[in-house]
């Protein structure tokens, strides 16, 4: 059997995690786990973590490190058969600690998106609420301008998009961050793409991972004749 694969996937609001996750998932076969997605469904389905988690995301706040912890690792328990991505977790030391003590990570892509590029993108995110799909007025628009291409319901643009929240967001996203990406630098995992477009980061990142995914199958294929 082959071993599986673990990567989380981090940066700023808008510098392409959720987009460039889909791709990973799509060309590598791995589950792309998005933490928004797990908060809102816990919302969804007023579980206790749920009910905790909204009083935070009402006010604009990120959700405590043990109420995000609590919410996340029981569903990474269910996916201990399959190879993941994980999208927007960790955001903070200690949920990367958390998260260190529950799983090994083979990678920890880092993305570096100017900031006036981050602007512009989140000026022209639009998204449905219901299943996270996000679009982007001039980068992948929908079908219709304004419905969700699946469900054909409204698409919406979030309060903390504009960019006056925006720069505080980013200044808040850096002081956090800074102490995680130094976590996965110490362990050699870490691997950071800059620049503007994702189309000019994609080629890069599909080459590491094709390098790292065959490389962690042929070791597990050693492993298993030992
Ligand atoms: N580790 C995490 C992950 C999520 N959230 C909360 C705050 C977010 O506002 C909400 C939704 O998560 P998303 O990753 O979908 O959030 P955004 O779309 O706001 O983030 P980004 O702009 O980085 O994509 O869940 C949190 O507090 N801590
Ligand atoms: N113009 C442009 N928009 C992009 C690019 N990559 C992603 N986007 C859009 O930018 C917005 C933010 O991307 P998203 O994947 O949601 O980023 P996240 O917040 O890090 O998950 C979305 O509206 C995307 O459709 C790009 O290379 N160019």
């Amino acid at each position: 059997m082959s071993k599986l694969f673990r990567a989380v996937i981090m940066g700023p609001p808008g510098s392409g995690k959720g987009t460039i996750s889909e791709r990973i998932a799509q060309s590598f076969g791995l589950k792309h786990l998005s933490s928004g997605d797990f908060v809102r469904e816990n919302i969804a389905a007023k579980t206790e973590a749920g009910v905790q988690a909204k009083t935070y995301i009402k006010k604009g706040l990120l959700v405590p490190d043990l109420v995000m912890t609590r919410l996340l690792l029981p569903r990474l328990e269910e996916m201990t058969k399959y190879s993941w991505l994980l999208d927007g977790f960790p955001r903070t030391l200690a949920q990367a600690e958390a998260l260190n003590s529950a799983c090994d990570l083979d990678v920890a892509i880092n993305l570096n998106i100017p900031l006036e590029t981050l602007k512009e993108r989140l000026r022209h995110r639009w998204i449905h609420p219901p299943s996270g799909r996000v679009y982007n007025m001039c980068f992948n628009p929908p079908r219709i301008q304004g419905i969700d291409d699946i469900t054909g319901e409204p698409l919406i643009q979030q309060e903390d998009d504009r960019p006056e929240a925006l720069v505080a967001r980013l200044r808040h996203y850096k002081d956090v961050a800074k102490p995680v990406i130094d976590f996965y630098k110490a362990k050699g995992i870490l691997y950071t793409f800059s620049d503007t477009e994702t189309d000019q980061i994609w080629p890069n990142i599909s080459t590491l991972l094709s390098t790292k995914i065959p490389t962690i199958q042929s070791d597990a294929r050693c492993a298993s004749t030992h």
